[in-house]
């Protein structure tokens, strides 16, 4: 990996944050894709350590630079991590930004994949995801870089 693109990938700070910073001037925007209740995939629900029949929080969306995606997220939460979270409520406010501004907030490795977003038919370079967790709560944040950042940023094929 370049290291350009590795400091994309191990960061360990938000990524909304650091994506409105090289975005700059660029307008950011969490555009909503999909919110719903249901079953994680089983590479998930291994790496949350829960069984994939559990009931899980999903939420998908890209988030857009000028209406141009520049990374594609699938966040999964376990229902029973969230209670009393409004997480629904969120709408096209970044998950980020909750989620940095919590005490304590933990995040697990990061994994790295070279593989597209297996959610969403987007060509990138790099994907990667970890669990973020406070208390109880628990998320797997999956985040995948797509072609269109790279060329904006002047970023490496790889
Ligand atoms: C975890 C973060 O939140 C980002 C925002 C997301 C959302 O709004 O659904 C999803 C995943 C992340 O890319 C972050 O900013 O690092």
């Amino acid at each position: 990996m370049s290291t350009a693109w590795w400091h994309w990938v191990a960061s360990r700070d938000s990524l909304t944050q650091r994506l409105i910073d090289a975005g700059t001037p660029r307008r950011f925007r969490v555009r909503l894709l999909d919110q719903r209740l249901g079953r994680p995939r089983r590479d998930e629900a291994r790496a949350l350590q829960i069984s994939p029949s559990r009931q899980v929080w999903l939420r998908e969306v890209a988030l857009c630079l000028d209406d141009r995606p520049w990374v594609v997220a699938r966040s999964v939460a376990p229902l029973r991590s969230l209670r009393g979270q409004r997480l629904e409520r969120l709408g096209e406010r970044s998950l980020g930004h909750w989620l940095f501004r919590q005490p304590g907030l933990e995040r697990g490795p990061i994994e790295v994949s070279a593989d597209p977003a297996p959610f969403r038919a987007a060509p990138g370079p790099w994907g990667r995801r970890s669990v973020l967790r406070h208390g109880r709560f628990a998320v797997l944040v999956q985040e995948f870089f797509l072609d269109d950042m790279a060329d904006d940023l002047a970023l490496p094929a790889r």
